[in-house]
């Protein structure tokens, strides 16, 4: 039986369930079950903090996990000091950078100018190791959350936390500085060094299915043989383009995958090239 660690709550819980039911697999019902078997699949899906997932699976006690790429680095011990978790894939979605920011009056302005300040995050580890590789001395400020408000209220100088839109960061009167610590997204995670099984292979596939679906569309066009070798230049495919001929002479009928967010641009050059009957077609599952 494959076990497998889903977010319980947050930003990654909703998207992680949404894209394993995509995938073929039975989730909870209700926000308030723990935990849910999929007969079909064999398979057992525990719903646990998102904090806490690459721990369970470092332990070898559940199989795989949907976490955060900064939640992964923030539990994953030093080297050689207990069992580690590793990314096996990006799933495309929780997509955030952790950065440092501070007050807009703070006259903090670059990363260097934070030595010897209070810096406040919930993700202590992941600062540290920063702090560390820079060779800034600094005062870390652990909290558990809502820590743009640290500065306000006194506790900290500048902060270093989750940043997606800068919406949160803009409230609290915080403007970023540097580059960001790291990007993270929502990743599949495995313990380093696990045998690969047929379930898990399965379920890589399965996902990386709904990925390329969500990525790719299909493009079908009529074109003019002459102009083929461009046309099909613009439209490569994955493999290589589908080309057949046309019951009309001289003519054939072309079929890609392209990436969604070409399409239009990709619809105007081929038209302009001279193809003509362009349709765009959703792609509702693949095994690529
Ligand atoms: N606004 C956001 N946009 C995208 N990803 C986010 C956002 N906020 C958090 N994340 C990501 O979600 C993951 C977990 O964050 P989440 O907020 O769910 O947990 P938490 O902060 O530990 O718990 P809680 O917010 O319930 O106290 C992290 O990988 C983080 O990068
Ligand atoms: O850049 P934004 O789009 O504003 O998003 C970033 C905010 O989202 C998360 O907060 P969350 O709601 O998880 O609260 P928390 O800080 O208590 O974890 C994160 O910790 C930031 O505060
Ligand atoms: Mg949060």
């Amino acid at each position: 039986m494959l076990r497998v660690a889903v977010p319980n709550k947050g930003v990654l819980s909703e998207p992680a369930a949404e894209m394993l039911s995509e995938s073929g697999y039975r989730q909870r019902r209700s926000t308030k079950d723990l935990a849910v078997y999929d007969p079909e699949n064999d398979t057992e899906f525990f719903y646990l903090r998102p904090r806490d997932i690459a721990v369970y699976v470092a332990a070898g006690t559940l199989d795989v996990g949907i976490t955060g790429r900064d939640m992964l680095l923030e539990t994953s011990p030093a080297h050689g000091e207990g069992p580690l978790a590793t990314e096996v894939m990006p799933l495309g979605f929780g997509r955030s950078s952790f950065r440092f920011a501070s007050p807009e009056d703070s006259g903090i302005e670059s990363v260097d100018q934070l030595a010897g300040k209070r810096i406040a995050t919930a993700y202590p580890v992941v600062l540290e190791r920063f702090l560390a590789d820079s060779g800034i001395k600094a005062d870390v400020v652990k909290l558990d959350g809502a820590v743009e408000t640290a500065c306000r209220l006194g506790v900290a100088d500048a902060v270093c936390d989750v940043v997606e839109t800068g919406t949160t960061l803009r409230q609290a009167g915080l403007h970023v500085i540097g580059a960001p610590v790291l990007s993270s997204e929502a990743i599949l995670v495995r313990r380093a060094g696990a045998e690969e099984v047929p379930a898990v292979a399965q379920l890589r596939r399965r996902l990386r299915g709904v990925l390329v679906a969500r990525q790719y569309v299909l493009l079908d066009y009529d074109c003019p043989n002459d102009l083929l070798p461009r046309a099909t230049a613009l439209t490569p495919g994955l493999e290589g383009p589908t080309v057949s001929p046309l019951q009309t002479p001289g003519w054939s009928a072309v079929r890609a995958m392209v990436l969604q967010h070409d399409t239009n641009r990709l619809m105007d050059e081929l038209w302009e090239l001279g193809a003509r009957a362009i349709l765009v077609t959703g792609i509702h599952a693949c095994r690529i």
